[in-house]
């Protein structure tokens, strides 16, 4: 027989001071495909979806259609903010059984303080979203939750409601499976601020051996003009089928899709242990085993690519020590290759103390000196100074958390925005004293090089 949860809980939001009644039940399916199901949601939930799969690939998350958003746009106090919220919405949910988890996922914008315009305008510089229809792939099983928030205390026949409409949902998924996407059609790609790009790094360089900034990570866009509108599972089944060893997301509101192939983890909590992964320095991979291997030595011997790195370990290492016990960091890093790149890696674990939480150590890491700069004040405000674009969630974190604290947030890197029939991609690198226009600039070519793949198009090497 198949398995089935329910609980039904009424909780008390203290931020609406409002008694809300939360349906949700879970049942066990056969195994099937997370992004057939993203797809079932193209015509009503189209805007209200996110897809979620981590490195190691034991974990798929889907959403579609919300039942509860968690935003804002506090300046200091987001990551409280949702916090608090979060755990007063999930505080009577049953604990202990993974299956009967709630699953926040969303992202925190870069820098709050940033109202450039653009495709992020009117985002929130906290985005949630518990999902109407939940899909966990996890350890070789399925499971569908349907999530109901309603201020009626009678909703059982709405809920009703959607238990019908998520068995038309895993229909249209088992239908769909066989689908298979072509790539889009890009007519068109340009490089805007390259001139003030390539200036920037000259800047940033000269502040640096001014002693002003010690690390500073700059960043470009490249925008691409396709023949028509883009479908959302068009983007993420190319990007799934090509990076297969990065985690991979994609988060929609109203017509924007943000997604990438991130290989850098911001935090993960499992049952009280935290993970966090440095990740800086780059090389790019070479044409043979060989080759490969002479690039993957010259940058573990790299004095600036060492340099680079070293911030972030410094950092997140302090990071970890205030927040946990048993800190963990190998003395040195090794080699992360990825598909079209290399990086330098020190992966850093501990033990969550009494007060740390996912979401604090979210709060306290972000952002790390892979994506912001030494020291972190100085390095935003150069960032805002010489970096003539939005970030958006571009280098932010992204991910999940239940209500156990279980979780785990990327740095949304290797990525781009997707709206209708246009799509903005980003990527930046760590400008140390002795980086070079020219050099970084190739850098960022090399790391805009998997999410233009997926998107159709081709950078000449
Ligand atoms: C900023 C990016 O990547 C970061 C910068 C790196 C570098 O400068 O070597 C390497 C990995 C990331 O921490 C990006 O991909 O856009
Ligand atoms: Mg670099």
């Amino acid at each position: 027989m198949q398995q089935k949860w329910y609980q039904a809980t009424e909780v008390n939001v203290d931020s609406l001071g409002q008694n809300l009644h939360f349906y949700m039940e879970t049942i066990e399916v056969s195994r099937l495909s997370a992004l057939a199901f993203y797809a079932a949601g193209e015509e009503r939930y189209k805007g209200e979806r996110f897809y979620w799969q981590n490195r190691e690939k034991t974990m798929t998350l889907v959403g579609l259609g919300h039942a509860y958003t968690i935003q804002n746009n506090a300046k200091n106090d987001r990551f409280d903010d949702v916090e608090k919220e979060w755990i007063s919405l999930t505080k009577n949910c049953v604990k202990g059984q993974a299956e009967l988890q709630p699953i926040l996922f969303g992202g925190f914008t870069f820098d709050p303080q940033n109202d450039m315009s653009g495709e992020w305008t009117d985002f929130p510089e906290a985005y949630f979203a518990l999902a109407t229809y939940q899909l966990v792939l996890r350890d070789d099983k399925a499971y569908i939750s349907v999530n109901l928030v309603s201020e009626n205390a009678q909703a059982e026949e709405q809920f009703e409601t959607l238990l019908k409409e998520r068995d038309h949902l895993i229909h249209a998924a088992q239908v769909k499976e066989v689908k298979t996407y072509t790539k889009p059609a890009m007519i068109n790609y340009f490089e805007p601020y390259k001139e003030q790009y390539l200036a920037s790094i000259n800047q940033v360089t000269s502040l640096i051996k001014a002693k002003e900034a010690e690390k500073v990570v700059i960043a470009r866009s490249l925008a691409l003009q396709f023949k028509e509108r883009v479908s959302s599972p068009q983007v993420l089944s190319q990007v799934i089928n090509e990076q297969p060893e990065s985690y991979l997301f994609g988060l929609e509101r109203n017509n924007l899709l943000f997604f990438g192939a991130s290989p850098e983890r911001l935090v993960k909590v499992e049952n009280g242990r935290a993970f966090s992964s440095c990740v800086a320095g780059s090389i790019k991979r070479g044409k043979t085993a060989e080759e490969d291997g002479v690039l993957g030595q010259s940058l573990l011997n790299d004095r600036k690519n060492g340099g680079e790195h070293q911030y972030v370990v410094d950092m997140i290492a302090e990071t970890f020590r205030k927040n946990c016990t048993d800190t963990k960091i190998p003395a040195g890093p090794r080699l992360l290759k990825i598909r079209d790149i290399q990086h330098l890696y020190t992966p850093v674990e501990g033990q969550l103390n009494d007060t740390a939480t996912i979401l604090q150590l979210t709060k306290h890491l972000h952002p790390t000196p892979a994506l912001g700069g030494v020291p972190r004040q100085e390095a935003m405000a150069a960032i805002r100074k010489y970096e003539p674009m939005n970030r958006g969630l571009y280098a932010a974190p992204i991910g999940w958390l239940d209500a156990e604290g279980n979780g785990e947030f990327a740095v949304a890197i290797r990525s781009a925005s997707l709206v209708d029939d246009k799509a903005y991609l980003y990527a930046g690198g760590g400008i140390v004293a002795d980086s070079e226009p020219q050099s970084e600039y190739e850098e960022t070519l090399v790391k805009f090089r998997p999410m233009l793949r997926a998107l159709g198009g081709q950078l000449d090497e």
